[in-house]
């Protein structure tokens, strides 16, 4: 590690090994990364937004490349493994931390299923200010294992989704999402999904989860 690299944090590894499928119980932590990792997110997310609209002149990329370069350097020399980076595992931070993810928060898990507010950002555009339709997929198939983690209390992977686009989803706005277990056969967890901009539909998922044998990868 290099001079002055923070020590990743690796303090749950033994209590928490790693056992095929995503983890062995699900890991979640609120202090990873420190008590600004959410602002770190932010900026992250916030430059790929603002990448995805910039025409920098050769001299401006120029530039960026070295700022990049050196930030990337930065990260690398604290590069951890995926069980124990702070995305994906800050339960207390918008998709848990995970910078990869439309930025989603959850409202509320009851019977009815998984509640969540999501926005799609500015590098989520597909074309003519509308999501890509593979990032509506992302935030189905992420919030759609989230139900299939509530109705069988275990970890699955996704078999099938299917995503019919009923109309515009837009960027920038708070959405309502909401997915459900319709039913558990055995291992099969059928999951529904839908994606509101208020009372208009945008996008709707029908998708099989798979609960993993213990072990399997
Ligand atoms: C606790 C609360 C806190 C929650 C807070 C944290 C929340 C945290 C959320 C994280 C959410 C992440 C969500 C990301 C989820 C991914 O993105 S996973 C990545 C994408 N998916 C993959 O890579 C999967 C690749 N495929 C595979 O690994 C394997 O094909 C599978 C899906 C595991 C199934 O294989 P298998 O275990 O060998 O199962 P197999 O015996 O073939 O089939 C079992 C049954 O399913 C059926 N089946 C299997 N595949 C299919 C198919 N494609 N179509 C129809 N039927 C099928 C079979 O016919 C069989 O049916 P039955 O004979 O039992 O009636």
């Amino acid at each position: 590690m290099s001079d002055g690299a923070v020590s990743p944090d690796t303090s749950t590894e033994i209590e928490d090994p790693h056992e095929g499928g995503f983890r062995a119980h699900t890991a979640i932590t609120t202090e990873r990364g420190g008590p600004r990792y959410g602002e770190f997110s932010e900026q992250v997310r916030t430059l790929m937004d603002r990448a995805r609209y910039a025409c920098p002149t050769p001299e401006l990329t120029d530039e960026l490349i070295d700022q990049l370069a050196a930030i990337n350097d930065k990260l690398a020399a604290v590069r951890i493994d995926e069980w124990h980076s702070p995305a994906g595992t800050r339960i207390d931070l918008p998709a848990r931390g995970n910078i990869t993810l439309p930025p989603f928060e959850v409202t509320d898990v009851n019977d009815d299923g998984v509640f969540a507010t999501v926005t799609f950002r500015d590098f989520h555009l597909g074309g003519n200010k509308a999501a890509h339709g593979g990032q509506v997929a992302v935030a189905f198939d992420d919030l759609g294992g989230y139900a299939s983690a509530v109705a069988i209390q275990g970890v699955s992977r996704t078999a099938y989704l299917t995503v019919q686009y009923r109309s515009i989803t837009p960027l920038n706005t708070p959405l309502q999402c909401r997915t459900w277990a319709e039913k558990v056969d055995g291992r099969k967890v059928f999951i529904k999904g839908t994606i509101h901009d208020g009372d208009r539909l945008c996008a709707e998922m029908d998708a099989l989860f798979i609960k993993l044998n213990p072990g399997q990868q």
